[in-house]
Order: C-alpha cells, then sequence, then structure tokens
C-alpha cells in the first residue's frame, strides 16, 4: 500500500483542562477523500487548525508528504501543498472572480511573474486562474465582482483560490455550511470532480455529501478517533451508532 500523504501521531490540544483533540492518529492516503465527522463540540474544527498550521498542536506528529511539518507556520506547509480553503472572509469582494483567483495564484508563484511583460503576466495569471474556475463550475461568473456572488458560489470561489496554491492535500471545514439546497448540490458535484486528481480531508455535518464522496471515514468524539473505515462499515458500527445517538444527524 502506498505511504500516506499525511499521517497524524498521537496529536493533541487542550484548552486548560479542556482536552480537545486527544491523541488522535490516523493517516490519509494519496488521492483518497477522508472524511472526518462527530458530534458538536467533537474537536473536528481544532484538528483541521492543528493540521493546517493556524494552531500549534501540544503534542504528537504531523507528518506530510514524508516529511516532520509539525513545527512548521500555516505559509510554509502551503508552500508544501497543504492547503485549506479559507473562509468567505479572504475573498475580496470589489474583484471579480477571475481577479480572487488570479492573485492566489500570483501569490503561489511569488516575484516569478515579475520577469514578464504586463500582457503576458496577465495571461500567465488569468489562463490558471480560469482554468480552476471551470473546475469549481464557476467558469461562466469569472467577470462577476466576488461580492454580488451567492453563498454557494463564494464558497466555490474558495474552492478554486485553494486550488490555485496547487495543493497535494486540501482541508476542507465545512463546505456545504450555509448552501441552499442546489447550491449544495453543485459544491458537492465539484468535490466529486476533484476526487481522485488531489486528495481531500473533508469536514463536513451533512451526512448524505460526506457518505456519497468518502473513501473513507474517521469518526471524532470527544477528541477521540473512534473509528476510522469505508463509509459502509462506519454506518454500521456500534460505537459510531451510539455516539451519534440523541444528535441531529444521525449516520
Ligand atoms: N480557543 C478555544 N478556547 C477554548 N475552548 C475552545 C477553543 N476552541 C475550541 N474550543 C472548544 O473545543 C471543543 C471542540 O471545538 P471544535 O470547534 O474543534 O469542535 P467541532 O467538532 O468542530 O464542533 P462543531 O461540529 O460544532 O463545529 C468545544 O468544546 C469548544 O468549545
Amino acid at each position: 500500500m502506498a505511504e500516506p500523504l499525511l499521517e497524524l501521531r498521537n496529536l493533541r490540544k487542550a484548552y486548560g483542562a479542556l482536552t480537545v483533540t486527544d491523541d488522535v492518529s490516523l493517516s490519509v492516503r494519496p488521492g483518497e477523500l477522508h472524511a472526518v465527522i462527530g458530534p458538536n463540540g467533537a474537536g473536528k474544527t481544532t484538528l483541521i487548525h492543528q493540521i493546517s498550521g493556524m494552531l500549534s498542536s501540544d503534542s504528537g506528529q504531523i507528518l506530510f508528504d514524508g516529511e516532520n511539518v509539525t513545527h512548521l507556520s500555516m505559509p510554509q506547509r502551503v508552500r508544501r501543498g497543504l492547503a485549506r480553503s479559507f473562509q468567505i472572509t479572504s475573498i475580496l469582494p470589489g474583484f471579480s472572480a477571475l481577479e480572487n483567483v488570479a492573485l492566489a495564484v500570483q501569490a503561489r508563484h511569488g516575484s516569478s511573474f515579475r520577469l514578464f511583460g504586463n500582457a503576458a503576466q496577465e495571461r500567465a495569471l488569468n489562463e490558471p486562474a480560469m482554468q480552476h474556475l471551470n473546475t469549481v463550475g464557476l467558469g461562466g461568473r469569472a467577470s462577476i465582482p466576488a461580492g454580488l456572488l451567492s453563498h454557494g458560489e463564494k464558497r466555490q470561489l474558495e474552492l478554486a483560490i485553494a486550488l490555485a496554491t496547487e495543493p497535494k492535500l486540501l482541508l476542507l471545514d465545512e463546505p456545504l455550511a450555509g448552501t441552499g439546497h442546489d447550491e449544495s448540490l453543485r459544491v458537492v458535484e465539484t468535490l466529486r470532480r476533484l476526487k481522485g486528481r488531489i486528495t481531500i480531508v473533508l469536514i463536513e455535518h451533512d451526512m448524505d455529501a460526506v457518505f456519497s464522496l468518502a473513501d473513507r471515514v474517521s469518526v471524532l468524539v470527544y477528541g477521540r478517533v473512534i473509528a476510522t473505515d469505508t463509509p459502509e462499515n462506519v454506518r454500521m458500527n456500534e460505537d459510531v451508532r451510539t455516539a451519534y445517538l440523541g444528535e441531529e444527524e444521525t449516520v
């Protein structure tokens, strides 16, 4: 079996007496869509922050693409191909969808574009930006100011911006949150298109989406991984069923 692209070893984070992630170990294989689910407050978002580098861990290790990245900053991790989809707040509302993605392309490639003339520079930024917009299904909205996009379209734009960093692994924290029915179908379709092309760690409350998209699912309860398995096996797992009793979303 291929080496994991991402491996968490005994990761832990506490706030005072509250241990939020507790001895979390899991492996994400190259190319898989690995979902992390769990009841409210289980520590999912904290775990994503630890993986992305937004939060430091109290103990444990994060190995990415064979390298120990535990103590690297978030930008250092992004440069190595470990990206997270940023929240809508990072979108520039007065800039078009295309310009938002082109800026991310430029940020990824740093000063190398300065060697180009203006027109060539624009083309070198806009062409990949347009490709990313097409991938997320926003190609037809490229010239619209980002502030005028619907909530669901903004979530698609976040994905395009994340793709512009050319990640090997994409961390997605509730990409369907706040989207309506049709919008959520569009985001799920986008994720299905990305699946296999890029390794994805997905946190999502929408169980239909999780179970239709994920190759494997890890279940976090009170900061601990109680199961990692295929969606079918997770659905039948007694411990998982017990953990979700009384929750709104049933597995
Ligand atoms: N900065 C912080 N200081 C203190 N406690 C925190 C902090 N961040 C998170 N917590 C607590 O850690 C626990 C886990 O929070 P986290 O947001 O990671 O859970 P979650 O599984 O993502 O929840 P949800 O599904 O509701 O989004 C919660 O009890 C939360 O109140």
